[in-house]
């Protein structure tokens, strides 16, 4: 993303989900999980005192927003609620959906409990599957290694397609790492390519159909594949909410309609 297109996420966000940058083209980073993986204490270690709480807009859970510089560049971190999946079956889960999918952080964290990898990498294929800035954090590195667990970092990496860091964040540990792979792929230095989970052979066929038609009405917001997903599961929410985030999207008027911006939003 440009500085100025970053400038426009920026506003608009400050707008929709009331989470107001310090600088107008500051870099914005969302940390996901599964509840209990030790956001907080991510974000914690990383804002200090620098953040301040509050609530998404109109809803009554919480959220916290903080800064931080990392090798002269600053930062906006936003914690999200822990959820198991972005399927939006509850409050948490559609909030940080749409954070995700409308907010369009520049990077977005995927805390996962070392102990635990098999049931959290779920989460982090979702989060895959809407956008490619994705960072793995495999925290909690240091309860992993009091049980015996070995996690082949670079094997993960590899596997899945993105950058890989394990922290122990209650003993700040791994948290320099992981800024510099999150400044990395916030400015492009790396670019990741998260593997692409397949469906059944009927199921492709219609996403192969789907794609190509929904791939200029979005105009870069989400992967147009993972928005056939959801359309071929139902999902009456996401519909709406593209409704509720999209149509009102400042000098790109009237995406849904099919007007889109040339500058704005961009992949
Ligand atoms: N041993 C160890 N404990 C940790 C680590 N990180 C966090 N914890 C502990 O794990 C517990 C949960 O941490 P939180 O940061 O509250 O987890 P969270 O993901 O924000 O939880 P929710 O907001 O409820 O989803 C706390 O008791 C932390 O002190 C770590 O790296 N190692
Ligand atoms: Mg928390």
């Amino acid at each position: 993303m440009n500085p100025k297109s970053r400038e426009m996420r920026n506003q608009w966000i400050g707008r929709k989900f009331d989470i107001h940058t310090d600088t107008p083209d500051q870099k914005i980073i969302a940390l996901a999980g599964n509840p209990n993986t030790g956001k907080s204490t991510v974000f914690n270690a990383l804002t200090g005192l620098n953040q301040h709480t509050g609530n998404w807009p109109g809803k009554t859970v919480g959220n916290a927003q903080g800064t931080f510089v990392h090798k002269g560049e600053s930062y906006l971190l936003v914690d999200l609620p822990g959820t198991y999946s972005l399927l939006p079956n509850s409050v948490d889960e559609q909030v940080a959906r749409d954070f995700i999918c409308f907010g369009r952080p520049d990077v977005t964290i995927v805390v996962v409990d070392a102990t635990a990898l098999e049931r959290n990498l779920n989460l982090a294929l979702q989060v895959m599957e809407i956008t490619d800035h994705v960072v793995l954090c495999v925290n909690l590195i240091d309860e992993a290694e009091r049980k015996g667990i070995v996690v082949d970092l670079e094997g993960l990496a590899e596997r899945l397609g993105i950058p890989v860091v394990a922290t122990a964040a209650r003993r700040k540990q791994g948290l320099g790492e992981l800024c510099d792979k999150l400044a990395a792929v916030a400015d492009s230095r790396i670019q990741p390519a998260p593997i692409v989970p397949r469906y059944r052979e009927e199921i492709e066929r219609v996403i192969e159909e789907l794609t190509p038609r929904l791939e200029p009405l979005l105009a870069g917001w989400m992967k147009p594949r993972w928005v056939a997903l959801r359309m071929l599961d139902g999902d009456e929410t996401l519909i709406a909410d593209m409704e509720k985030y999209m149509t009102d999207s400042i000098e790109s008027g009237k995406v849904l309609g099919g007007e889109v911006s040339a500058t704005w939003p961009q992949a």
